[in-house]
Order: structure tokens, then C-alpha cells, then sequence
């Protein structure tokens, strides 16, 4: 098949807030504005930002669990939108999600078992022998023991329930996941131990894998390329060796600089961002990073900044360093640090 497994065209989601004569909202939070990228087969790409830049609703709207303003959401070219209710079922098993609390979206009173085969269940009837070879089958894959297929996901550890939600993902063979701060719950070694599970699991499967976290840490490790969302924006999205080794946004830079660096060796870039993200009800005008940005010029609060192409393969949506109209190739003033990218 050629072209990207998935592909984001200016996805955007505008939720209404109240509703006031004849049903006119009194107002609308921007949540994600113009979002556009692809995902190839096997590929990571990472989402991150602040909280409240809209990374879970752009997750749902790939999902089709929320339909979007405007924009198109194509898994193998077919436009998700289109889509009726039983095809978007079956089309569902391409795309599966893991969620940020494993306990939360595991059904308590279903074994390991039953959740993990529940899902192919739901689309054929499965023999008793055929349950129980799945279920051993998807446990051995996500690296838990077959005897684990009766216990409750009350009995298991915080790593072994995210292990569990994984091996349901997996259970209809999907191409994409979509994984929603999927290790953000877990211990700094267990999030290590399901980062290489997940890696691993790429690598077999030939798994897509758009992966949403707050967490630079995490996002190293695993991204292929990394699009970094401001206030329902993309505002950089760059291959990921190429991204923490010279952020070109202020705004990415600023996060690099905010993120906690294990490695003494490694140097920290300019000082991290100051103050609040603005409220997507009312975002600033023009660029919404000029308040909070240093190198805001008078450009920055008039006109919105549109995603450049620069010369590594990166886009950036700058007027400072990546002004539209000049060459694209504008460095950004930080050094190199050293990285390990996926
Ligand atoms: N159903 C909804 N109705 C109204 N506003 C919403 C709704 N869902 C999300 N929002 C708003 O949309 C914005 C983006 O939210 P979203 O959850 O996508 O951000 P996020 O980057 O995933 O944040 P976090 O990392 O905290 O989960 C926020 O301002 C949020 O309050």
C-alpha cells in the first residue's frame, strides 16, 4: 500500500459552551485548531504540550470518539467521517487505544482473560480451546505469565494492568495504536520496562503508534518524529533526534529546558517557559505563544504564524525563526545535546 496509514488533515474540534438564545453557545473552547500530519506504518509519532493543548482530543477525534469542527481524519485513505456505524466498528479494529489509567478502563469483575479476548469476541464466536489459546497467546506477548489469565485486575500491579490493556489493544491485530499518557501513571522503571515492551511489539508487528505524553523523558525514548501542540496548534513537528538536538520553536525549546535532565553531562538549554497557557476560549491573537514568548515581535501578536518547511525536514510555525517569506533554513541559537530517539 503507498502513502501514510494515517493521515490528519486541518483537524479541528470547537466545543460549544452553553447555550444561550435560539441554542447559540455563549462561547466555543478552541480545543484543536488546523491540526495537520501522517503517520507511516511502523512509525512513532509523538504528540506533546501543556496540559489543556488538546493532545486527548486530537487521540478522540482519530478515535471518531467526538466528530471534529472541520478537517478529515484517513486510515488507509478512507475517510474515518464517511464512515457508517458498522463500518466504523470494523474499521475500529485497525485502531485501537490504551488509556493513562490501565484500572480504570479494565472492567473489574472480567478476568485477565476474558478482557483481553473480549474485544475479537465481540466480532466471532470463539471456541473454549480457541479463548484459551488467544488468551495465553496475547499474556506471552505482553510478557505475563499464562497463569495470570484468571486473576482480576484488582490483583495485579499497576505495569502488569497497563501489560493487560496492551495485550487487549493487540487483540484484534490493529496497524495503529493510540496511546493516551499511557505510561504516565506508572514508576519511572516500570514506564521503562512497558516504553521497551511497547518498542518491541513495534518491531514484530510493524505497529503505528501515535503516542501522546507530557513527558519529554518518555517521548525521547520512543518517538520516531514529534509534533509539539500550543493551544490546539502544532507548533513544531520535527524528527525527534533532530528536535532535541536543536528546537527550533521558542515554545519547544522552553519545554526541553522545563523537562528534568537524568544526564549531568548533557547541557540544558535557554531558561524554561514562565506563566500559565492562555485559555483556549479566548487564545491571544496572532501567535498564542507571543505573551509567553521572549522573542515576540510585533508580527507575533497580529498574524497567525503558518507551519514553515525547513530544511532537515522539520516544520515550524515561527515569524521569528522560521519567517515565512525568508529562507527556511534558519537555525535555531541553541547547541546540540546529546539524545537518544527511537
Ligand atoms: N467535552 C469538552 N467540552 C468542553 N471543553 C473541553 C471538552 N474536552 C476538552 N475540553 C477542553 O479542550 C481543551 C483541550 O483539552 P484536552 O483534554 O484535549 O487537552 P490535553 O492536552 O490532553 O490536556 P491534559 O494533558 O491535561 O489531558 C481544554 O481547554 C479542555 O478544557
Amino acid at each position: 500500500m503507498s502513502g501514510p496509514l494515517l493521515l490528519v488533515e486541518n483537524l479541528t474540534k470547537h466545543y460549544p459552551l452553553g447555550a444561550g438564545f435560539f441554542k447559540r453557545p455563549f462561547s466555543v473552547v478552541r480545543a484543536v485548531e488546523n491540526v495537520s500530519f501522517s503517520v507511516d506504518a511502523g512509525e512513532t509519532l509523538c504528540i506533546v504540550g501543556e496540559s489543556g493543548c488538546g493532545k486527548s482530543t486530537v487521540a478522540r477525534l482519530l478515535m471518531r470518539l467526538v466528530d471534529p469542527t472541520g478537517g478529515r481524519v484517513l486510515i488507509d485513505r478512507t475517510d474515518i467521517a464517511g464512515l457508517k456505524k458498522h463500518e466504523l466498528r470494523v474499521h475500529r479494529r485497525r485502531m485501537q487505544m490504551v488509556f493513562q489509567d490501565p484500572y480504570s478502563s479494565l472492567n473489574p469483575r472480567l478476568t485477565a482473560g476474558q478482557i483481553i479476548t473480549e474485544p475479537v469476541e465481540n466480532f466471532e464466536r470463539l471456541s473454549r480451546k480457541q479463548r484459551n489459546a488467544l488468551a495465553a497467546d496475547l499474556l506471552q506477548k505482553v510478557g505475563l505469565a499464562p497463569e495470570m489469565t484468571h486473576r482480576l485486575p484488582s490483583e495485579l500491579s499497576g505495569g502488569q494492568r497497563q501489560r493487560l490493556g496492551i495485550a487487549r489493544a493487540l487483540s484484534l491485530k490493529p496497524s495503529l495504536i493510540i496511546a493516551d499518557e499511557a505510561v504516565s501513571a506508572l514508576d519511572v522503571s516500570v514506564q521503562a520496562q512497558i516504553l521497551n515492551l511497547l518498542v518491541d511489539l513495534q518491531q514484530q508487528m510493524s505497529l503505528a503508534f501515535v503516542f501522546i505524553s507530557h513527558d519529554l523523558g518518555v517521548v525521547e525514548h520512543i518517538a520516531h518524529r514529534v509534533a509539539v501542540m500550543y493551544l490546539g496548534r502544532i507548533v513544531e513537528l520535527a524528527p525527534c533526534e533532530a528536535l532535541f538536538a536543536k528546537p527550533v520553536h521558542p515554545y519547544t525549546e522552553a519545554l526541553i529546558a522545563a523537562a528534568p535532565v537524568p544526564d549531568p553531562t548533557r547541557v540544558r538549554l535557554a531558561v524554561p517557559v514562565e506563566g500559565e497557557v492562555p485559555s483556549p476560549i479566548n487564545p491571544p491573537t496572532g501567535c498564542a505563544f507571543h505573551p509567553r514568548c521572549p522573542l515576540a515581535v510585533e508580527r507575533c501578536r497580529i498574524e497567525v504564524p503558518p507551519l514553515v518547511p525547513m530544511a532537515d525536514g522539520r516544520v515550524v510555525a515561527c515569524h521569528v525563526r522560521a519567517p515565512a517569506t525568508e529562507s527556511p533554513a534558519v537555525a535555531a541559537k541553541s547547541g546540540p545535546v546529546a539524545n537518544s530517539c527511537a
